[in-house]
């Protein structure tokens, strides 16, 4: 077992039995986080974030606030702090310590290190200045910041920390949310990967695994939300969502209806199939866009949100399209429906809304789901206020 491995296994006991009987399992956690050297005391904290002064709060995810800190050799930092009321957030945050501690990308947020204080757990990690890209894009005086080339690298960025997921970290890691809040920018606008509680670990020698569906509305993959069928192409999906979103400056899940599509994703195949692609790009962009790639990177959203699994690329062959010259791509078949709001009655071509959970143990390989005439939408019960599916296994 490695050092590190073993420092996490003794830090998340408590989250998973309680104190312990044996008795001084806080002190030993103490001794062995020391000797990792990523050990936070609770005190170093308090003084970094101004005892979490509400001035540093930086916001609030699903396990709880996150404050600004800065430590005393100057170094600033972000600090989650888990509440205490909520048993799905202590899942995810046990999670996310987990997955994190595995992963080192330029492209992924660096953890760099946790505090246990009593009931209080806390993860530390490297501060990401420029904010998470959705409080810049979907919002109208945010988006001049983001000229042509800055959208480019955020979107080969991301492709590059997912592909780094999927094949280059030690596992294989499939992220299940990607979506425009999760990705953090730095001050050089670097694109980070964030939030990884609902981020699950994929056997090497299987091509999907059968789960419960959790993720965000308007950015999951329909055989995913459909079956619980989970497999490297969901988040194949979910960032072709992204680059469409990046290039239109449209959120997919509070789309523009009064054009003739039913989402985003729907529009963009419209358009491209009458030579007309260009026409989703955000107006903000006229002066900076380099037309030729930003048809290349339409390309590219839509064969990743394409509805059949199979037929998206991976995440290396979409890193390798990004890095040659605009040239010969696969032709995008329909794109699947997004989100969590359809789903297609056994034997019949009709779609209804779905319920509660998700997570079928059945998988349903040989039919995928597309956009067409006859998708209804409605609200879906199950979904949190953020419109997020809660983790159930
Ligand atoms: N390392 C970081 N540097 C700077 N800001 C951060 C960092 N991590 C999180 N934040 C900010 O803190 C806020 C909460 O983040 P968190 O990841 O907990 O939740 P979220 O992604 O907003 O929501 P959810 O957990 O429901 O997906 C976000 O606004 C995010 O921009």
């Amino acid at each position: 077992m490695t050092k590190s491995k073993s420092f996490l296994q003794n830090w998340i006991k408590p989250f998973i039995f309680g104190s312990s009987k044996e008795g001084n399992n806080e002190e030993d956690l103490e001794r062995i986080a020391a000797q990792e050297q990523k050990i936070f005391t609770f005190v170093t904290l308090v003084a970094a974030t101004k005892d979490f002064h509400p001035n540093h709060k930086l916001g609030e995810g699903g396990f709880g606030p996150v404050y600004k800190g800065k430590l005393d050799d100057g170094r600033e930092i972000a600090v989650k702090k888990l509440s205490h009321s909520s048993n799905q957030g202590k899942k995810e945050f046990i999670n996310e310590a987990q997955l994190l501690a595995r992963v080192q990308h330029r492209n992924v947020v660096n953890l760099l290190g946790y505090c246990t204080h009593g009931v209080e757990k806390l993860l530390v990690y490297e501060y990401v200045s420029n904010e998470s890209l959705d409080k810049l894009l979907f919002k109208s005086n945010g988006r001049e910041n983001l000229e042509w080339k800055r959208r480019f690298d955020i979107i080969t960025g991301t492709a590059r920390g997912l592909l780094y997921l999927h094949e280059d970290s030690h596992n294989c890691i499939i992220h299940r949310d990607i979506k425009a809040s999760n990705i953090l920018l730095d001050d050089k606008w670097v694109p980070k990967i964030a939030d990884f509680g609902m981020a699950r670990l994929f056997p090497e020698d299987e091509t999907h695994v059968n789960t419960r569906v959790a993720g965000t509305n308007g950015y999951m993959a329909p055989e995913y939300v459909m079956h619980g069928h989970l497999s490297v192409k969901a988040d194949v999906f979910s960032f072709g969502v992204l680059v469409l979103e990046l290039i239109s400056g449209q959120r997919n899940s509070a789309f523009n209806f009064q054009v003739d599509a039913q989402n985003l994703l729907d529009w963009a195949y419209k358009l491209y199939k009458k030579g007309r692609s260009l026409e989703i790009m955000d107006p903000t962009l006229a002066t900076s866009a380099a037309t030729e790639q930003v048809a290349m990177c339409i390309q590219i959203g839509l064969l990743c949100t394409q509805g059949d699994p199979r037929l998206r690329p991976t995440m290396r062959r979409v890193v390798v399209i990004l890095s040659k010259k605009p040239g010969n791509m696969e032709e995008p078949t329909r794109p699947g429906i997004p989100g969590s709001r359809y789903r297609r009655r056994q034997g019949s071509a009709a779609l209804s809304s779905t319920t509660g959970t998700s997570g079928l143990s059945d998988s349903h390989t040989s039919s995928y789901y597309t956009n067409s005439a006859s998708a209804t939408t409605s609200a879906t019960p199950g979904l949190d206020r953020l419109g997020k599916r809660p983790m159930q296994s």
